[in-house]
């Protein structure tokens, strides 16, 4: 049992090591830095913040420095972790009062996550430019919203961020444009038929689409008043950018292998970095990726939480190795809901497999069942030699968000499509149909 451990990173991911090892191993000597003065904000409750569906922000945070040093961590907030001697193992830091401090370990947990992609645009540091990422940068979008000359929001990037900001700021009054140099909406988590539906919807909400398009720059007097993309110009008094996320990864730059792609920390199954004592979790690290059965980066909440918990029990002597990830995800706006695992058929082509995808459309319940009925659009993709199923989408304006599981565990056990054909699906009419539309699209697959 290693006698010191160093977690640097509090947020969900270090949060998660953390509980693991204070809930399932006594005598453990655990610290940790976090930069920032708050622990465990819920980024996915800005939106509903921001769009009024929820009073406040006080229920978006689940642990505290409090809590965990009442389980006995040291917590140490405020203090950036500057560099580690990850020879001597070292961890060097400076707090709030800019005082300087160093703490050895046996093991560290790097949890350092990401940061919010900003593109250097001429006029980025004009007033009213955001980014999304802490409850800090929620806390100043509101207060912003104050200010009732702020009439329109541009929203730039129409991934997962923007999709939902650009709902919550249109329930919150404003007018909003939504803009991505990507021809369509969430375009990296869903085929064409699925995006084109949330266009719709948001469209239908007066959302003003604008695809295809790049920024070029921000305009304004101090203050933005115009974002001009290589179409268009949009007036706008306030710009938020949310194009994607990259690993924090200062620490560990050129000591750490790291991946080709965007330089986050290369782990195994067991969340060990390159060093055989040095374990990353994350967004700060890759995760290995069932459908394409190899290393990927997938920055999600749900990751952090489990690399977190497999880190944890590694470092403290405990082997366990992780089973991988599909990536599962999920969307609700104006109540169309939209959840996906796995490959969309576009990046199954995008990487070259040679995959096909079935679809069906029924309604959710027996025919009968005349009130809180509704459509449901599935597709499955799955690789046309080995037939394993490769990914899977849904949307309806029923929560269908549940059966999405089914397909990761698919996903995670390479169960091919034609075992899904008559794979024993329970029927009630207050739930589902005799022919449900899973089984119906397994079985209509070539
Ligand atoms: C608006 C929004 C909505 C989201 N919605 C969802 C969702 O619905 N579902 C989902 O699965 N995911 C969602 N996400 C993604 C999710 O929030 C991230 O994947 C998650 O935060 C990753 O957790 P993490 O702990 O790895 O990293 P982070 O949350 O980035 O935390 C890293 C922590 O490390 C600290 N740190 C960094 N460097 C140092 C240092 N040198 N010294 C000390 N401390 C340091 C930082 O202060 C920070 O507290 C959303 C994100 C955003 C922004
Ligand atoms: N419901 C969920 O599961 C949620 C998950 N998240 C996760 O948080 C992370 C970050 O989210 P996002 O920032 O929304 O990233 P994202 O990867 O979901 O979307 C980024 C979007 O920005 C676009 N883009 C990239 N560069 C651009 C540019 N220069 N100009 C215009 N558009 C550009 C891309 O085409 C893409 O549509 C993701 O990993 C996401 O999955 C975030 C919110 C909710």
């Amino acid at each position: 049992m290693p006698k010191k451990i160093i977690v640097i990173g509090a947020n969900h991911a270090g949060t998660a090591a953390l509980n693991t090892i204070l809930d399932n191993y006594k005598d453990v000597d655990v610290t940790a830095f976090d930069a920032n003065s708050n622990i465990s904000f819920l980024g996915c409750g800005m939106a509903l913040w921001i769009g009024g569906q929820i009073s406040g922000p006080d229920g978006l945070f689940y642990s505290s420095k409090e809590i965990l040093e009442g389980k006995g961590a040291k917590i140490y907030m405020e203090t950036s972790v500057n560099s580690v001697d990850f020879d001597n193992k070292v961890v060097y830091t400076k707090d709030a009062a800019g005082k300087d401090c160093e703490y050895p370990y046996d093991k560290l947990i790097l949890a350092t996550g990401s940061t919010p992609v900003g593109p250097q645009l001429p006029g980025m540091s004009l007033d009213n430019v955001q980014f999304v990422k802490l409850y800090q940068n929620a806390a100043e979008v509101i207060e912003k919203l104050g200010d009732t000359s702020i009439k329109k929001v541009a929203v730039v990037g129409a991934g997962y961020i923007g999709v939902e900001l650009a709902e919550a700021f249109q329930r919150n009054g404003r007018e909003v444009t939504l803009i991505d140099c990507a021809d369509t909406c969430l375009s990296a988590y869903y085929d064409d038929i699925f995006c084109k539906r949330m266009e719709k919807q948001l469209s239908d909400h007066g959302i003003r689409l604008a695809f295809g398009e790049k920024v070029k720059q921000l305009e304004g007097n101090g203050k933005v008043d115009k974002v001009v993309t290589d179409q268009n110009t949009y007036d706008a008094d306030m710009v938020i950018f949310c194009v994607g996320f990259r690993p924090n990864t200062k620490l560990g730059n050129g000591q750490l292998k790291q991946f080709h792609n965007n330089g986050a920390y290369l782990t195994d199954l067991m969340q060990q970095t390159s060093r055989p004592d040095v374990y990353a979790v994350g967004d700060c690290a890759t995760v290995y990726n069932n459908a394409i059965e190899d290393t990927d980066y997938i920055a999600l909440a749900t990751n952090a939480v489990r690399s977190g918990i497999i880190a944890a029990h590694n470092a403290c002597g405990t082997e366990l190795k992780s089973p991988g990830v599909q990536g599962s995800n999920g969307i609700s706006i104006w109540g169309l809901n939209m959840v996906s695992t796995g490959l969309s058929l576009e990046r199954t082509k995008k990487l070259g497999f040679d995959a096909a995808a079935t679809d069906y459309e029924d309604w959710q319940k027996a025919g009968f069942m005349e009130k809180d009925n509704y459509k449901v659009v599935i597709r499955i993709v799955y690789d046309k030699k080995t037939r394993r199923i490769l990914g899977a989408q849904l949307c309806s304006d029923y929560d269908i968000s549940m059966a999405i599981h089914l397909f990761s565990m698919a996903i995670q056990e390479k169960v091919t499509i034609d075992k899904l054909k008559l794979f024993d699906l329970f029927f009630l009419p207050h739930f589902n149909q005799p022919y449900n539309y899973i089984t119906m699209a397994a079985l209509n697959a070539e």
